[in-house]
């Protein structure tokens, strides 16, 4: 460093006194290689939130550029995973001593799949929002991961509603008459067959897991995975026709509340590993203008709580 510079940090004195929580930066652009199992190492381009907990009541202010500079280190010269992760974090403590004694790093990126279309054998990039969070605090290590998921979610009651209307109109046109098997197949076939179509929305699961603090690697495409079979019609990449019917199909014989995706969700994660877990589902309504939304955690003693 020049010997002429001023340096605020170490000169001045503090405007008041007292411990900060955290102190750092926000919203730090940074592409990063992404190690998670299943998956070849792949480059997310990241933003980053990197703080250390400012302990010394009297001192000025933290070193950003020692955070910002890790983080470049683990951007250019390593991969991410929690082991880095952790390492990083207690880079942030030690390039602050004497004044730091906990960090955090929260890492937002786009997670970014090949996804296989339904039926036809086609493929397409589908992208999972993603969010690792990493705390080192009195020496413990805690690493969270988000992740969320798009379906589809097509009203139980609606459905009913409009299976009534079908009924109702096939007895309008019909009653009292003798049909033929042809008759009817061409009825259930026309556009007056189907007078009524139930509503369905797009839909996110958010699920946020704890993961064990000695954990190795992350297995961020298992949880997805596991996400999409449990709520059965997720948001597809490349859709032919063919894959469009099926979809229509799988909607069809999965009617589905905000209740139920929750408490699916929720009967998936209780038998894993994680050791905590926080389920958000959002049903973005096409029928009202405000979404159904329905929460579930495991309900550890100190653990998550409904957000
Ligand atoms: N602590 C702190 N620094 C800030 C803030 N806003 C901008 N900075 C600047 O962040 C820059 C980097 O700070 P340091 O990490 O202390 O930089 P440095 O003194 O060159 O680095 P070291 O020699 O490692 O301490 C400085 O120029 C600060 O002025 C702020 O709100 N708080």
């Amino acid at each position: 460093m020049p010997a002429n510079m001023p340096d605020i940090a170490h000169s001045a004195s503090a405007l008041a006194h007292g411990r900060l929580e955290w102190v750092g930066m926000g919203n730090i652009e940074v592409p990063l290689t992404l190690e998670t199992k299943g998956l070849a190492p792949c480059t997310i381009a990241a933003k980053a939130d990197a703080y250390v907990s400012l302990d010394d009541e009297q001192a000025k202010g933290i070193h950003m550029s020692r955070l910002f500079l890790a983080l470049d280190t683990l951007s250019c010269e390593q991969s991410l995973t929690p082991i880095t992760l952790q390492q990083l974090l207690d880079q942030f403590i030690t390039s602050h001593e004497g004044l730091s004694q906990s960090a955090k790093l929260r890492l937002e990126f786009e997670l970014l799949l090949r996804r296989k279309s339904l039926l036809s054998g086609k493929q397409g990039w589908k992208g999972y929002p993603v969010v690792i969070n990493s705390v080192l605090l009195n020496g413990q290590f805690k690493l969270e991961l988000t992740v969320d998921v798009a379906y589809s979610s097509t009203c139980p009651c609606s459905a009913a509603l409009a299976r009534q209307l079908i009924q109702n109109a096939f007895d309008a046109k019909f009653k009292q008459q003798e049909l033929s098997f042809e008759q009817v197949k061409n009825w259930l076939g026309s556009t007056e067959g189907i007078v009524a179509t139930p509503h369905s929305q797009r839909s996110i699961a958010q699920v946020k897991v704890l993961l064990s603090h000695n954990s190795q690697e992350f297995d961020i495409v298992t949880l997805i995975d596991l996400i999409e079979a449990t709520l059965k019609t997720p948001v597809q990449a490349a859709v032919k026709r063919e894959d469009e019917q099926e979809f229509a199909r799988l909607n069809g014989q999965n009617l589905i509340f905000c209740e139920d995706a929750a408490r699916k969700l929720k009967a998936l994660l209780e038998p894993l590993a994680y050791s905590d877990f926080s389920v958000r589902v959002n049903h973005y309504e096409s029928l009202h203008a405000h979404d159904a939304v329905a929460m579930a955690v495991k309900g550890i003693a100190g653990g998550y709580t409904p957000e």
